[in-house]
């Protein structure tokens, strides 16, 4: 699988995350390409990843096998009718795998032909680091061996999660795609925080990742459910409790299903 040429429409974060996840398990630059508009995007990944570019997009129809869309939801439509025109004189179709979220295999069918061969992924950024989620559904022409194909190269970036029901996109957009940012966004908040109570800058930093890595490593491998160790955690009318007590009084867990349903809403909107 490893010697598979592969591209790369659009070269920002994601591209950049999954190029990385892909790099780190052994496939070589040179068999990857990524095509980008801006000749700074296109010196910028040269420098960083040895590895191919082009300004122009149909140059990934005769370069790979497979080719990850990478750019923003409303360019999918115009990334693919230039593909399109090129994959009609292509010998041997290649697979299309759009990263763009809340864009279906329905759209995505429309816009690169009825015979294309086409899977909606929705990854996150860890991908970078080889933990990343992608949700995945196989358009309607796709064999086993492409499903298998693509769950192999996905599987290089994380966990991977075949939908039963392309309708559950939207709920893992926001519950891995976005989510990432969250978790970023609840450390910026705890490293500030613990900076106005006394530490410094990287002892809160250290003291945040710390304990955030190992809150999740231990949710990951206990039998206990999360609620389980959130009680072990907890002493009663403790320090725990207090802080607790103030999330509740912020009716945190409303504040984050309202966001979820916001990014969830807004990737069924494409
Ligand atoms: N960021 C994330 O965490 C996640 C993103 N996604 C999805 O990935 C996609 C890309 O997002 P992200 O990487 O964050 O966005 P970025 O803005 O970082 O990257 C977008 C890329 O698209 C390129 N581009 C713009 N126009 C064209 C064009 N006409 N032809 C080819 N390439 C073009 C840009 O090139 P240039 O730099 O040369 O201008 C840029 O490299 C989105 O659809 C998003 O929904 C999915 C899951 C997570
Ligand atoms: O914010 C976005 O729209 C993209 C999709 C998921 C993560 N980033």
């Amino acid at each position: 699988m490893q010697d598979r040429p592969i591209a790369f429409i659009g070269g920002g974060n994601m591209a950049q995350a999954i190029l990385t996840g892909l790099l780190a398990a052994k496939f070589a630059p040179s068999n990857m390409l990524v095509c980008a508009p801006t000749l700074a995007t296109r010196k910028a990944l040269t420098t960083k990843f040895s590895l191919n570019v082009s300004e122009g997009n149909c140059d990934a129809i005769t370069f790979a096998d497979v080719i990850f869309i990478a750019v923003k939801p409303k360019l999918v439509e115009t990334v693919a009718s230039e593909l399109k025109q090129a994959m009609k004189l292509a010998e041997k179709q290649p697979l299309i795998i759009s990263l763009a979220a809340g864009v279906t295999t329905a759209q995505l069918q429309k816009y690169f032909g009825d015979k294309s061969h086409v899977f909606a992924a929705m990854p996150n950024l860890p991908s970078a680091v080889g933990q990343g989620l992608t949700g995945v559904v196989a358009g309607k022409n796709c064999d086993t061996n492409s499903i298998r194909l693509v769950d192999e190269l996905l599987s290089c970036c994380g966990k991977t999660l075949w939908l039963k029901d392309e309708r559950q996109m939207p709920a893992i957009v926001a519950s891995a795609g976005s989510a990432p940012a969250y978790f970023f966004l609840f450390l910026e908040a705890m490293i500030a925080s613990a900076q106005k109570l006394g530490l410094s800058y990287q002892d809160a930093k250290t003291a945040a990742l710390q304990s955030g890595m190992g809150a999740l490593t231990m949710a990951a491998q206990s039998p206990l459910s999360v609620v389980e160790l959130k009680e072990q955690v907890t002493s009663p009318n403790g320090t725990t409790h207090q802080a607790l007590a103030s999330f509740a009084d912020n009716n945190l867990k409303l504040v984050v299903e309202q966001a979820m349903h916001a990014a969830a809403k807004k990737a069924a909107s494409y």
